[in-house]
């Protein structure tokens, strides 16, 4: 079952939230590639990643997304009609951070179109939209909401040292039973930490190993 937020079930909606009452989205890019992360990795997919972001991740590889402002907006009806110009119906909502935006109707006229709607979040603001998959990558640096660990079919902590795993395990106590456990090296600490990380899964079994399979294949 897909789960669904519309926008009026959330009391207040942040400043940031604002710009997509305007029925328009920040996109800093699009574009059909292979899902290269977590449960649906080596699937196609189309991905679309709005601007805005305030969660501030360091290490995090796509800070040029952090500014909505940078970013041309386009409408529902612009990203729907981009997305059926390819064979697949699979499509990723990512940023930046999404959820800073309204998406309940961008989701739900993917799915008008009969796209599979999949999330990328790290939980920082208010859940909306309907969403076939969501993943959940928790940061340090600004907590993720309890309706959104709620909701998350998987989770993707990124390891970026050692005390990342204890981390890792306080979140994946506070998420449903069913929702798949995924670790994933920080990439510039990589080739350090996946030796670590693989003799931590062979040891805690009910968490997978995931890598950024795009960065390797060299794709979007
Ligand atoms: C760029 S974020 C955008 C979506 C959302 N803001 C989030 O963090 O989940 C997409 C995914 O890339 C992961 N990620 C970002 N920078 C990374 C890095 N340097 N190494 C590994 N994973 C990274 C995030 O944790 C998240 O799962
Ligand atoms: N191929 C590919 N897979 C991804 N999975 C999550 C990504 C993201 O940046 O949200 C991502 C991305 O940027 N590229
Ligand atoms: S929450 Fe996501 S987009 Fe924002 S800084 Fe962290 S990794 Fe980057
Ligand atoms: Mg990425």
């Amino acid at each position: 079952m897909p789960v669904s937020y519309s926008s009026t079930e959330i009391p207040a909606l942040t400043d940031a939230a604002a710009p997509s009452e305007t029925g328009l989205l920040p996109v800093m890019e699009q574009f059909y590639t292979i899902q290269g992360e977590g449960y649906n990795t080596g699937r196609a997919a189309y991905f679309i990643r709005l601007g805005g972001c305030d969660v501030g991740c360091h290490w995090c590889d796509v800070k040029e997304s952090w500014d909505a402002d940078a970013h041309p907006r386009q409408s529902v009806e612009q990203l729907v009609e981009a997305v059926l110009a390819h064979p697949g119906r699979e499509v990723v909502i990512t940023g930046g951070e999404p959820l800073m935006h309204d998406l309940g109707p961008l989701t739900a006229a993917l799915r008008a179109a009969g796209c599979r709607t999949w999330l990328e979040t790290s939980g920082a603001h208010p859940l909306s939209g309907t969403w076939d998959w969501v993943c959940l990558s928790p940061k340090k640096f600004k907590a993720p909401l309890p309706e959104v660990m709620a909701a998350a079919h998987e989770l993707k902590v990124v390891v970026f040292n050692s005390h990342d795993f204890a981390w890792a395990e306080s979140h994946a106590a506070l998420v449903p039973a069913h929702t798949r456990l995924y670790l994933q090296p920080e990439w510039s600490r990589a080739a350090r930490m996946t030796p670590e990380l693989v003799e931590y899964v062979k040891r805690h079994p009910r968490w997978q190993v995931s890598l950024q399979t795009h960065k390797y294949l060299d794709i979007p």
